[in-house]
């Protein structure tokens, strides 16, 4: 059980039906198409439908009681025993029940934000603090002003640790999240390019991901990557911890080594992790999530095996066998020209293949700049690839750019799907290594399931 109807009431006094007979609830539910047994289903207002027009089937599927905008007619079938909580705007109090349930268990909380690496970074904390405390965490990468009130009223009430993940694409979204998680530690993993056509530019993202400092409690830290410039100026901020490869970082991030399995690298403490990442900028990922723990006091050894036993999210750099003997990298779930550089960069360091080939997509949200940010993409790319091919609008910037700089790489631009596929099949072959990556709306899995083993 989460709470009750009867606390419900003292955050919603405007309510009909039973609410005072303490009706117990044990999940938040904003999807009637989804089991409801016991819960609370809040109805929300989105691009394709409106909750309120599904309240029968989330009372059939069990809900107990609900949320409701008070300015939409309840419908007549509902008893009237049934708990009604009426409000101004079901997700603004969705927001404000999952701030008071935060309150209400109260764990430590650790939130997570930046351009690139949120989702991994979020994954090895929660690994690292899941090894010496109940832990609840974010699923998968629900992570917006939904998911991450999803995430905390998802929390069982004996949670001691939440590691919640908060993403954004405009100003406010943080500071929303931040003053509804209000996070004991907060962690920014860097400044990219993630979603800068709302953001305007690179200054503006630092000062969308900077929200976060809002939330964050009394004596609480913030971590930051280091060697960023466009949060040097809040280096010497009580309570801020700098990460990063530069020497002057108060976590320096050393000796780093790449092989086809693992990252391994040492921090200020002089001594070595090894994580089953590969790239530099996991050991960036993983420098935040080794220091947290080490503030809670996790002893190295159980830190040092907890990275050994990561589970992550797919789709993020996902090492999978191919057809024919190849093998194929998914890192498909989304992409940026940072992340899509920091995967590049990666491939590079990953010896004993025959070939190496790079299947890249549009990244969007790139504004103005899009075709000169995709541009850039190709100063990661080398003579150790074989091949570059490219998917989309902007694609061809990348591909176009390489065969400029290295024209016995065979570059080429596709407009559909089915041409790149026919292409890349000549290339699956032995000892082949093919990365897919690109941004979410590109849907690079449906290029994966083609030529991935289906034995695996
Ligand atoms: C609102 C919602 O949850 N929608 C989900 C729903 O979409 P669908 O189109 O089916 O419904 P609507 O949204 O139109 O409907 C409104 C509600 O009605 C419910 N409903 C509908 C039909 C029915 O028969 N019964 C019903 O009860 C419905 O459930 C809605 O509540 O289903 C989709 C498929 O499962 C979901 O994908 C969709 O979820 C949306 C996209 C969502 O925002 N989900 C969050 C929980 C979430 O965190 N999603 C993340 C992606 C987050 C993300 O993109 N993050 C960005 C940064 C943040 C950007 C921010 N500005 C933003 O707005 O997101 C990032 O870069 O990481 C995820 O899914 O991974
Ligand atoms: N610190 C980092 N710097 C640059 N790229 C990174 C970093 N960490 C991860 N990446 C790359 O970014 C991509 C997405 O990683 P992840 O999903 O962890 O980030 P995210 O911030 O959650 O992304 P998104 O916001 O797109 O969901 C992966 O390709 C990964 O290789
Ligand atoms: C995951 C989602 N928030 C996102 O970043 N979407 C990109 C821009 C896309 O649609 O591909």
């Amino acid at each position: 059980m989460l709470f009750t109807t009867k606390w419900l009431a003292t955050l919603f006094p405007n309510y009909r039906g039973q609410a005072m007979d303490n009706i117990e609830v044990a999940e938040v539910a904003t999807d009637s198409r989804k089991k409801l047994d016991e819960s609370l289903f809040v109805p929300l207002e989105g691009e394709n439908f409106d909750g309120h027009d599904y309240m029968k089937d989330a009372f059939d599927r069990g809900a107990s009681a609900a949320l409701w905008d008070k300015k939409k007619g309840l419908p007549d079938f509902l008893p009237a025993d049934f708990p009604v909580f009426f409000v101004e705007d079901t997700l603004a109090a969705m927001q404000e029940l999952a701030k008071a349930y935060r309150e209400k268990v109260n764990p430590v909380v650790i939130a997570i934000t930046g351009s690139n690496g949120k989702t991994t970074t979020k994954d090895i904390t929660a690994s690292v603090v899941g090894a010496s405390f109940k832990t609840h965490y974010t699923q998968g990468n629900l992570n917006n002003q939904i998911g991450v009130p999803l995430t905390i009223l998802s929390m069982p009430p004996d949670t001691e640790v939440l590691v919640a993940e908060m993403g954004m694409n405009h100003f406010g979204e943080i500071e929303t999240l931040t003053k509804i998680a209000r996070p004991d530690y907060a962690v920014i993993t860097n400044i990219g390019e993630s979603h800068i056509e709302y953001l305007g530019s690179r200054e503006g993202i630092a000062e969308a991901k900077l929200e976060i400092i809002e939330g964050i409690t009394k004596n609480g830290y913030l971590l930051i990557d280091g060697d960023e410039p466009l949060l040097r100026h809040i280096h010497l901020r009580d309570g801020v911890i700098t990460c990063g490869f530069e020497d002057h970082n108060d976590v320096a991030i050393t000796n780093i080594t790449i092989s086809q399995q693992s990252t391994q690298f040492e921090l200020s403490d002089d001594d070595s992790y090894t994580i089953p990442l590969l790239g530099s900028h996991h050991a960036l990922n993983a420098s935040f999530a080794v220091t947290i723990g080490g503030l809670l006091n996790i002893a190295t050894k159980t830190v040092k095996q907890a990275l050994t036993e990561l589970e992550l999210t797919s789709m993020r750099f996902e090492l999978m066998n191919g057809k024919n003997g190849s093998f194929i990298i998914n890192d498909a779930y989304n992409a940026s020209p940072t992340s899509m550089k920091a995967s590049i960069n990666a491939v590079k360091h990953l010896e004993g293949f025959r070939q190496k080939v790079l299947v890249l997509g549009d990244v969007f949200e790139l504004g103005k700049n899009s075709k000169q940010l995709h541009r850039t993409v190709a100063d990661s790319i080398d003579e150790s690839m074989t091949a570059v091919l490219t998917f989309g609008k902007d694609a061809d910037e990348i591909s176009s750019a390489v065969f400029k700089q290295t024209p016995a790489i065979d570059c080429r631009h596709f407009t559909s799907k089915e041409t790149l596929l026919d292409a890349l099949n000549a290339y699956i072959t032995k000892d082949t290594l093919v990365l897919f990556k690109a941004s979410r709306g590109m849907q690079f899995e449906s290029f994966v399931k083609q030529v991935i083993d289906p034995s695996q």
